[in-house]
């Protein structure tokens, strides 16, 4: 197998993100969790997601693994690498955003890297370097309010600046409007200042179109699924890649009990949970019990076991930014994330022990604990449920014949929930 593309994202729902894009712009596309061992038996692709834990972790380990993951698709021929970030630069100012991109590059030699997180499809535009998400600034927005990565600034060259050890510059809308040459222009004169990363605006998909063209011709690029849709178009229309019509297909069907579990607790998933409760029971965790360890996880699969072989049931902990905030204060964040992300895994173990086949999880740090409890090594993209999300089926693993999807935050519409399971048959 020799890679057109290889990707590395920093968590599981951004990788079935871009997995899904890619899909549908016409790549052969396979969704690994974590750098595939060995024997994992793989289809021919043309590109590879692995899917990494790291947008949350420390910087070094997140560095550490990035490379390891670098350095497996580099060996299967992986010309260019894109590193998979949220399309709201989730991060902190200790990352982890620029000391892995940082690290990449210093592997790879590339003189100055594309950065965009634009993804139009789901509202994510960037002008003058400032995010927008939906009509206003990302420090506007429910961001601002992320329980793990607060973002209260949306200029990206100031926000990159403060993670990486180069200088950001910025490529503007102007510019990318002129065309592939004019952002090749400015590239290198940003490489000749040496100035080692840009972010480059983007507001339409033709715009990710050029972005994409300039990319393909280098080593590295850092983004959301905006830069993977223009890498996949580049790909194809220089004749590097055959493009293949998206599967898409529903595929066999697995059938079996069905249930959702939501940790995020982004507005869009506190919005879809409050649709949810007109189409199945949904039982809403009580997060102080979680963190007193009293038992929570053992409720909520009694609770769930007699609803179960009537239709699919949802299991929440999201709460409001208030009562996030106020769990925090008494329990700290890192003990709360961790402890709620367990419990998820707790339920989502044994609920598969009890039969379910049929898997809907909200939030990309609440997918990472489940997947990995699951130990899945990997998924096939089906259908697309919404801009982002497709249905996933289960590949190795010892789980049996599974479909999952893994839903970002804020992506979906206000049915989600009932949309996906409509799908997976
Ligand atoms: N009631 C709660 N109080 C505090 N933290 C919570 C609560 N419920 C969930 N959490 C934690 O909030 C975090 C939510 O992050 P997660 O990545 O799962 O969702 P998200 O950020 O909305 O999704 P994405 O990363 O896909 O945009 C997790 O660490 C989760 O354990
Ligand atoms: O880019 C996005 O917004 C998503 O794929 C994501 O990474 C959310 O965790």
């Amino acid at each position: 197998m020799t890679l057109a593309l290889g990707c590395i994202a920093d968590d599981y729902t951004g990788a079935s993100d871009l997995a899904n894009t890619l899909t549908r712009a016409g790549l052969r596309t396979v969704q690994t969790i974590g750098v595939p061992a060995d024997d994992l038996a793989l289809p021919e692709v043309d590109a590879v997601v692995v899917s990494l834990k790291s947008r949350s972790i420390g910087a070094g380990l997140a560095v550490s693994r990035s490379r390891a993951a670098e350095t497996w698709l580099r060996s299967r021929g992986a010309g260019h690498v894109l590193f998979k970030i949220c399309s709201t630069f989730d991060s902190t100012d200790v990352g982890n955003i620029g000391p892995v991109m940082d690290a990449l590059r210093a592997d790879c030699g590339e003189a100055a890297v594309l950065v965009t997180p634009a993804f139009p499809e789901t509202g994510r535009t960037v002008y003058q370097g400032n995010l927008f998400v939906g009509a206003v600034p990302l420090n506007e927005s429910s961001l601002k309010d992320h329980p793990l990565n607060p973002m209260r600034d949306s200029n990206l060259v100031r926000v990159l600046a403060r993670q990486s050890r180069t200088q950001i510059g910025l490529v503007d809308l102007a510019t990318v409007t002129r065309g592939a040459d004019a952002v090749r222009a400015r590239v290198a004169e940003l490489a000749g200042k040496g100035i080692g990363a840009a972010i480059i605006d983007a507001v339409f998909d033709r715009d990710l179109e050029t972005i994409g063209l300039v990319a393909a011709q280098h080593r590295l690029s850092v983004g959301a699924s905006g830069i993977g849709l223009g890498l996949a178009r580049a790909l194809v229309s220089t004749g590097k890649i055959k493009s293949t019509a998206a599967s898409g297909g529903p595929g066999a069907a697995v059938g079996g009990p069905a249930a959702c579990l939501a940790g995020s607790c982004s507005q869009a998933t506190l919005h879809q949970i409050a649709s949810a409760e007109r189409a199945m029971p949904v039982l809403h965790l009580d997060p102080d019990r979680i963190l007193t360890g009293v038992g929570e996880a053992q409720r909520a699969l009694d609770w769930a076991s007699p609803r179960l072989a009537e239709g699919p049931v949802l299991i929440a902990s999201s709460a409001t930014p208030d009562q996030v905030a106020a769990l925090q204060a008494r329990h700290g964040r890192d003990a709360a994330g961790h402890a709620i992300e367990q419990t998820m895994a707790d339920i989502a173990e044994n609920l598969v022990k009890s039969g379910v086949r049929r898997l809907v999880v909200a939030g990309g740090e609440t997918s990472g604990a489940v997947v990995d409890r699951l130990r899945i090594p990997g998924f096939l993209v089906g259908a697309e449920i919404a801009a982002g999300v497709p249905v996933l089926r289960a590949v190795g693993g010892t789980s049996g014949d599974m479909l999952l999807a893994l839903k970002s935050g804020n992506f979906g519409g206000p049915e989600f929930f009932s949309d996906a399971l409509g799908l997976m048959r």
